[in-house]
C-alpha cells in the first residue's frame, strides 16, 4: 500500500492541553472512499483527533497529511478548500432559511454573512444552486428543499447537516456521533447514508453506538487515554482481548455486515 491509497494521514500526531496529553503519538491511515470508524471510552481523545484534524486545535507534535500534502499548519477554513469537511450537528443550519438556501451558502464555502453579501458573482451562485440541488438529490431533500431547516423532522435536520459538510465537495467527511439522540428509524437512515457516501468519499466517523460500528464500517481505529489501542476490521476488532478488556467485556456487541 502506498501513500496515494490514503485520503487522509497522521504521522505521530499529538495535542496537549496544558500540560495535559489528550493525543498522543498517532498514526492513522485513513484509506481513499472506505468507512472508517474512530472508537474509544469517554475521555479517550476521539474528539480531540477531529479537532487537530479540522484546524481547530494546533497538534503539539506530529503531522497531518491530506491528499498528499502536508496540511499541519494550514488555517481551518483553508483546510475546507483542500478537501475535509466536518459535518456538525444542528448549530451549522439556519432555522428559518429554507434548505435550499442552506445549502447554496455553504457551497459557497463562506461564512452565511459574507455569502449573503452584494458582490457575490453569478457565476459562483449558479454553481452553488447546482451543488445544493445535487446534494438535496442524494440525500433525498428536493420535497422539502423550500422548507425552512428548522421546520424539518429531526432525521431530515440530521442528513440536511451532513448535506452542509458535502457541500462544499469534500473528498473527507469527518462526521461525530452521527446518530447520537436518532430513533431507530433515521438510524437506519444514516447508516445506508454513510454508506453510500464510502462510495466515493472517504468517511471518518466518532460514533458510541457499535451496532453501527461493527455494521458499516470497513475499518476501526480503538482510541484509549489519547492512543491508538487496536485498529482492523470490525471482526478483528470485536474478537481483541485488548479491545474487550477496554470496554469491561461489554458494549463490543451488533452484528457484522
Ligand atoms: N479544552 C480542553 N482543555 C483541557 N482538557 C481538555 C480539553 N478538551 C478535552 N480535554 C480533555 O482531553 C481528554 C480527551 O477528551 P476528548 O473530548 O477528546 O475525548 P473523547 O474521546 O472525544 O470523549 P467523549 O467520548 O466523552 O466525547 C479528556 O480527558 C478531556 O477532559
Amino acid at each position: 500500500m502506498t501513500t496515494t491509497d490514503f485520503a487522509l494521514s497522521t504521522q505521530g500526531l499529538g495535542v496537549t492541553y496544558g500540560k495535559f496529553v489528550a493525543l498522543a503519538d498517532m498514526d492513522l491511515n485513513i484509506r481513499r472512499n472506505t468507512v472508517h470508524s474512530i472508537i474509544g471510552p469517554n475521555g479517550a481523545g476521539k474528539t480531540t483527533m477531529f479537532h487537530a484534524l479540522t484546524g481547530r486545535v494546533m497538534p503539539s507534535s506530529g503531522s497531518i497529511t491530506l491528499n498528499g500534502k502536508d496540511i499541519t499548519h494550514i488555517r481551518d477554513d483553508e483546510r475546507v478548500r483542500h478537501g475535509i469537511a466536518r459535518s456538525f450537528q444542528v448549530t451549522s443550519l439556519f432555522p428559518t432559511l429554507p434548505v435550499a438556501e442552506n445549502l447554496r451558502l455553504a457551497a459557497q464555502g463562506k461564512t452565511p454573512w459574507q455569502a449573503l453579501a452584494p458582490w457575490r458573482s453569478a457565476e459562483s451562485n449558479r454553481a452553488a444552486l447546482n451543488t445544493a440541488a445535487e446534494v438535496m438529490e442524494r440525500l433525498r431533500l428536493t420535497g422539502v428543499a423550500h422548507r425552512p431547516a428548522g421546520e424539518l423532522s429531526h432525521g431530515q435536520q440530521r442528513r440536511l447537516e451532513v448535506g452542509m459538510a458535502m457541500a462544499s465537495h469534500p473528498s473527507v467527511i469527518l462526521m461525530d456521533e452521527p446518530t447520537s439522540g436518532m430513533g431507530v428509524e433515521d438510524i437506519e437512515e444514516m447508516k445506508a447514508l454513510i454508506r453510500d457516501l464510502g462510495q466515493d468519499h472517504t468517511v471518518l466517523f466518532i460514533e458510541h453506538n457499535m451496532g453501527i460500528v461493527m455494521n458499516i464500517s470497513d475499518t476501526i481505529t480503538v482510541m484509549r487515554l489519547g492512543r491508538k489501542l487496536v485498529e482492523g476490521t470490525p471482526a478483528t476488532v470485536r474478537a481483541d482481548p485488548e479491545v474487550q478488556r477496554a470496554y469491561l467485556g461489554n458494549m463490543i456487541t451488533g452484528d457484522i455486515a
